[in-house]
């Protein structure tokens, strides 16, 4: 069994758990509060932003030019295609896009972006993928299970979102990222395999908690104080 392979498993509880999440079940059901998916947008922005950096460290950990070349359409990608999720979820709630754009990360966002940061600054370019990929791998598969379970038609609210990440496309870039994994972790020690796989992990729980920060809209406690200093 490839070293990807052993993570999806291992980690098969979590994934499930995103999976019947009210948050994405809603996608799928036409059933998610306006306030949820705002809040969603806010905090999804800047994590992407946030993202495209740190396919910049692990592009500037790259020895290989097809490594260069790969992080560097990665961020092409997030910059002018995974804004269409953005604008369907705007367009069915009624508020322009700019709006929700410049906010301050809620808790859980800010974590998660931070526990991706940390270990591409302090770890190997392997354990970068592995903290990078249950991003692109949980929507994956959240496409695939709501297109299999509504088969969602073309007037469905949340068509462009679903068919987004059940796409080909999308599908391409996770395998692209695994066999980058796949192939590193094959010449690591125990050690630095246990790394990825806690930098996974955790990843894929923060992923979780962050469907649950936007559905009920997470924030800062004493926000108003901390932000008049
Ligand atoms: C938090 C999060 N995780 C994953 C994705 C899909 N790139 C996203 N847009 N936002």
């Amino acid at each position: 069994m490839s070293f990807t392979q052993q993570l999806r498993d291992e980690n098969q509880d979590i994934f499930q758990a995103i999976f019947n999440h009210p948050f994405v079940d809603g996608i799928g059901k036409k059933d998610v509060p306006n306030e949820s998916i705002a809040h969603y947008i806010k905090a999804d922005f800047e994590y992407l932003n946030a993202f495209m950096r740190i396919y910049g460290i692990a592009l500037s950990k790259s020895n290989k030019r097809e490594d260069i070349r790969f992080f560097g359409e990665q961020i092409q990608f997030v910059l002018n295609s995974e804004s269409h999720p953005h604008h369907n979820f705007c367009d069915y709630i009624g508020v322009g896009y700019e709006e929700l754009q410049g906010h301050p990360l809620p808790p859980t966002a800010d974590h998660y972006i931070k526990h991706m940061m940390y270990h591409a600054q302090i770890g190997s370019l392997a354990e970068t993928i592995g903290a990078l990929l249950p991003c692109p791998w949980t929507y994956l598969e959240i496409g695939y299970a709501l297109m299999n379970k509504y088969k969602p038609e073309k007037h469905h609210p949340f068509y462009p979102w679903i068919s987004f990440y059940a796409d080909e496309r999308f599908g391409k870039i996770v395998m692209e990222m695994r066999n980058r994994l796949d192939e590193f972790a094959e010449n690591t020690s125990r050690d630095e395999q246990k790394k990825i796989k806690e930098a996974f992990r955790k990843s894929c729980q923060l992923e979780l908690a962050f469907w649950e920060m936007a559905y009920t809209c997470e924030d800062w406690p004493m926000k108003e104080l901390v932000i008049g200093r």
